[in-house]
């Protein structure tokens, strides 16, 4: 009996044992021990997570790792020689190829008797040089009468007397300032036009390394989107000076690359923007629609300061005949006459003036990379003549 109490009062503890041990809620998993607190993400070199802002989940903001030194060698910024002055250094050039023009002209002014065989040989000299018809009889008459004057001649009484009289054909006092400086914070806008081949994009390049040299800032615009190798070619020059290209593909709208030209320009607050232009254009009309458009549309944003025609000295008549069309199309303010290096013609400057009635601001005297000068009437004169 004994016994079974015993076995019942065992059996009624396990009863109630197992009830509570059924009934206690299972037993949680340890947590984990909690964390120091972070570090910001950023410091730890890691990339923040994404945070909400009003509502809206903002991107992580990665922090860039510290820049790796790049293999490549970025161009060298050049620092090209002051405009001032040019001509003068470039002198030799002139000299070698004009030099035939005025030495044989001084040959003949030297001679002890002029007779009429003598002043049409004169004549027939600076017609030769691209002088023009007309401007070469008013230069022997202007010379014929002068010598008459004087009687006996030195060598140099007729060398003054010649300098004199060409450098009056050319005009001394003409203004040949090339209007790049800027207005408060808005850039000079320079455009410039012509015939393919002449030199444009040389000439858009040269005088952006002119402008650099006198401390001026530039935006260069390709907006001759005809020929690829235009806007590469004009990237090269920029990227020497440091200067900003505005490009667009082959074929794009050549006022739209000229107008981001002068919105980049006047976002930078850069002095000067010159815009490069394309001259393959065969008809007149097309002409008057392209480069119409493109002042159009740069003169949305800013007054044009400056067009120049860029003439190849080289072409004589020809050249001549295209530069009258521009001329008619666009409100031409100056002429650049390149390849003046590679012509005996100087009287070409008198003739572009003289038909176009604008006058030549800046001459090409070779390919180098500073072979463009302000054109200055005595260094050339003098250069022709030689000393
Ligand atoms: N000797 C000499 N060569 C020059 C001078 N100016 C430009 N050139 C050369 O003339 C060639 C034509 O120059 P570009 O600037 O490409 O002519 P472009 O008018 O822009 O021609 P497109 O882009 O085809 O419309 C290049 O080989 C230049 O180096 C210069 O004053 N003297």
């Amino acid at each position: 009996m004994e016994y079974v109490i015993l076995f019942a009062v065992l059996a009624a503890l396990i009863v109630v044992v197992g009830g509570v041990m059924f009934l206690r809620p299972a037993r949680r998993r340890p947590r984990p021990p909690v964390e120091p607190e972070e570090r910001p993400r950023a410091e730890a070199g890691e990339a923040p997570a994404a945070t909400v802002e009003d509502g809206r989940a903002t991107a992580p903001v990665i922090e860039k790792p510290p820049p790796v030194p790049s293999a490549r060698v970025e161009p060298e910024i050049e620092r090209p020689p002051p405009g001032a002055g040019r001509l003068v250094r470039l002198r030799a050039r002139l000299a070698r190829s004009q030099g035939t023009f005025g030495k044989a002209l001084l040959g003949l002014l030297s001679r002890d008797t002029l007779d009429d065989e003598a002043w049409e040989e004169i004549e027939d000299t600076l017609i030769g040089a691209d002088m023009g018809v007309a401007v070469s009889r008013q230069i022997t008459e202007d010379l014929r009468t002068r010598v008459q004057v004087l009687g006996t001649r030195t060598p140099d009484e007729v060398r003054g007397m010649l300098r004199d009289e060409l450098i009056k054909q050319i005009g001394p006092d003409v203004d040949r300032s090339v209007k790049t400086a800027p207005h408060g914070t808005r850039p000079a806008v320079v455009l410039v036009v012509g015939v393919n081949g002449t030199g444009k994009t040389t000439t858009c390049g040269k005088l952006a390394r002119v402008l650099v040299g006198d401390g001026r800032t530039v935006v260069l615009g390709a907006a001759d989107t005809f020929r690829a190798a235009a806007a590469d070619q004009l990237e090269t020059w920029g990227s020497r000076v440091g200067a900003p290209v505005v490009r667009r593909d082959e074929g794009a709208d050549p006022a739209s690359v000229a107008f981001d030209a002068v919105k980049k320009g006047m976002d930078d607050k850069t002095d000067t923007v010159i815009v490069d232009t394309a001259g393959r254009l065969h008809t007149k009309t097309g002409l008057m629609d392209e480069l119409g458009k493109v002042k159009r549309v740069i003169e949305k944003q800013s007054p044009i300061d400056e067009i120049l025609l860029v003439l190849d000295a080289t072409t004589g008549q020809n050249g001549m005949q295209q530069a009258r069309v521009f001329a008619e199309v666009v409100n031409v303010t100056g002429v650049v006459l390149t390849k003046l290096d590679g012509t005996a013609k100087g009287g070409i400057v008198v003739q572009v003036q003289r038909e176009l009635g604008v006058p030549v601001k800046l001459v090409g005297l070779g390919e180098g990379a500073d072979d463009l000068a302000p054109f200055e009437p005595e260094a050339f004169v003098d250069a022709i003549l030689g000393d």
